[in-house]
């Protein structure tokens, strides 16, 4: 789990010593930090959430039980909600995001009135092959941005179209034209870096108030890894 660089195992040996189950537990206490998402009482949908760090950090931000709120967390992988850092608000679903319908992430939220924070740090497993990797991270990104925002419309003439266009096939059929994400509320995506992102982030721009691209201190030195934060759903 360490990694080659200085940096790399500060992350690791950091979420031993403060008990995270990843060093990836340190991206969104950054993101947080600079961009404070996650307020008391949210209610926070978290893809691709094994092992289960983003889980940790996203329910430390809830703030005390009395507050409420609530924490999803969706993985192909069976995720044990960690005993540290998490509460009875954190809860697991095993399914692959690509085929989970908005009716069936709308169901988990509260009152089925969608969620406050939306959080993908799903990725592929990485081949080497990097336009297959940087695709599949693509579709990956697009279907959570359409979970959130709901069907991918767009004006014939906009610059993004080529690119929104031919990801949105990969998001398949889903009769719900409405999104998950609440009016106001914020989206993380993680991307592997490539020539789509600009499209993407264009696309973004139209439907939030702010988008900004980081590149987290706890990144691997070999990751291509970006995030784009997306804030306040018009
Ligand atoms: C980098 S890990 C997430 C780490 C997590 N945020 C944490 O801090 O513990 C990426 C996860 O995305 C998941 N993933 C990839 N494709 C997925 C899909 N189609 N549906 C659900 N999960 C997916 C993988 O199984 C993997 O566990």
């Amino acid at each position: 789990m360490s990694g080659a660089t200085g940096t790399a195992d500060f992350f690791y040996r950091e979420a031993l010593r403060l008990g995270y189950v990843a060093r990836s537990a340190f991206k969104l206490i950054q993101i947080q930090k600079q961009h404070k998402l996650i307020a008391p009482g949210a209610a926070v949908l978290d893809l691709g959430c094994a092992p289960g760090a983003w889980l940790q950090v996203a329910c430390q931000n809830l703030g005390p039980l009395e507050k409420g709120g609530l924490v999803v967390g969706v993985d192909v992988k069976k995720v044990k909600v960690p005993s540290a850092h998490c509460d009875s608000r954190v809860r697991t679903v095993c399914t692959d995001v690509m085929a989970l319908m908005k009716q069936q992430a709308r169901a988990m939220s509260p009152q089925e009135r969608g969620f406050s924070v939306i959080l993908s740090d799903m990725c592929p497993v990485v081949s080497g092959i990097t336009t297959r990797d940087e695709a599949i991270s693509c579709e990956l990104g697009m279907r959570a941005l359409s979970l959130a925002v709901g069907k991918i419309k767009f004006k014939e003439s906009a610059d993004y179209r080529e690119t929104m266009e031919r990801f949105q096939s990969s998001t398949g059929p889903d009769p719900d034209e409405d999104g998950v994400l609440r009016r106001g509320g914020s989206l993380v995506i993680k991307f592997l870096e490539n020539e789509d992102i600009p499209g993407f982030n264009k696309f973004c721009k139209e439907k939030f108030k702010k988008v900004s691209l980081l590149r987290p201190k706890a990144t691997r030195s070999s990751s291509r890894e970006i995030y784009m934060i997306c804030e306040g759903l018009r």
